[in-house]
């Protein structure tokens, strides 16, 4: 976090909870996000890190337990609505359209409604007045040169660079990554982890990652997830050398 950042909370979870038919993914989770930092959910697979990524942006519902956004209670709300208040999500699956280039994708989700959706379809000349807008997205995450080829044609690396730029086309409040770098090479790994500190200036960022390479580059604040509870909060280095931590992830090695 920069300095002379402000401590208010941008996200808030009191007691929040997920059942799935009697088992408990999300207990009780008190989480408290400042503005402007980075936030890092780690734990074991299984820990409830997705169930709780999709309880913030509304894809889940809670069982119970409160969601606040800047001041304003978001709980249950449709993701429509949570995005139209400033989250934004990246997603780990990719969702682009191999017979679309860089900038088409980036001129629709700046169009649709919601800004996330490439649902709505759009004239050419509607689409160009997003252009100029597109571009700067593009500049933002190293691709200007690639803005008028095909996805289709994307290395890896380039398709989840994409993602992040359409995951800024609504100059979020809060963007929620989930695995920034999963499945990367290394090389992409370490321009990613450049790429997300460069677009955080600004925003607020909560961030899924089993890599702790890029914990430990990017996070303020790490939370540590176990069976659905907070096992742990602190600094990336308070967190590694938490006895409790080190047990969870021995656990998981066993
Ligand atoms: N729709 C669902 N119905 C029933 N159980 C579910 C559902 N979604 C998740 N779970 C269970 O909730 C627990 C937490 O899953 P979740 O995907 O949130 O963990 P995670 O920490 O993201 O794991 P990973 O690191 O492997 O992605 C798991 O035991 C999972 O099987």
């Amino acid at each position: 976090m920069t300095a002379g950042t402000d401590q208010r909370p941008l996200l808030s979870t009191r007691a929040l909870t997920k059942n799935f038919r009697g088992f408990t993914a999300v207990r009780h989770v008190d989480l408290d996000v400042a503005v402007g930092s980075i936030h890092a959910l780690v734990g074991p697979n299984g820990a409830g890190k997705t169930t709780l990524f999709n309880l913030l942006s509304g894809f889940l519902t809670p069982t119970s337990g409160t969601i606040i956004l800047d001041g304003q209670d978001i709980t249950g709300k449709q993701p429509e609505n949570i995005a139209h208040l400033g989250v934004a999500r990246s997603f780990q699956i990719t969702s682009l359209f191999d017979n679309l280039t860089a900038l088409e994708h980036l001129e629709l989700a700046l169009a649709s409604p919601t800004g996330l959706g490439l649902r709505f379809w759009r004239s050419s000349r509607t689409l160009r007045r997003f252009r100029t807008r597109s571009l700067d997205l593009l500049d933002k995450v190293g691709m200007t040169d690639l803005a008028d080829r095909n996805v289709g044609e994307f290395a890896y690396g380039q398709k989840r660079a994409l993602e992040l730029a359409l995951a800024l086309a609504l100059d979020p409040k809060l963007l929620l990554l989930d695995e920034p770098t999963a499945g990367m090479s290394l090389e992409d790994v370490d321009r990613t982890i450049e790429l997300v500190k460069q677009i955080s200036a600004g925003r607020t960022v909560v961030f899924v990652d089993h890599n702790m390479h890029v914990v430990g580059s990017l996070a303020d604040r790490v939370s540590v997830l176990q069976q659905g509870e907070i096992l742990v909060e602190g600094t990336y280095d308070e967190v590694r050398t938490d006895e409790k931590v080190i047990t969870a992830y021995l656990g998981q090695a066993q």
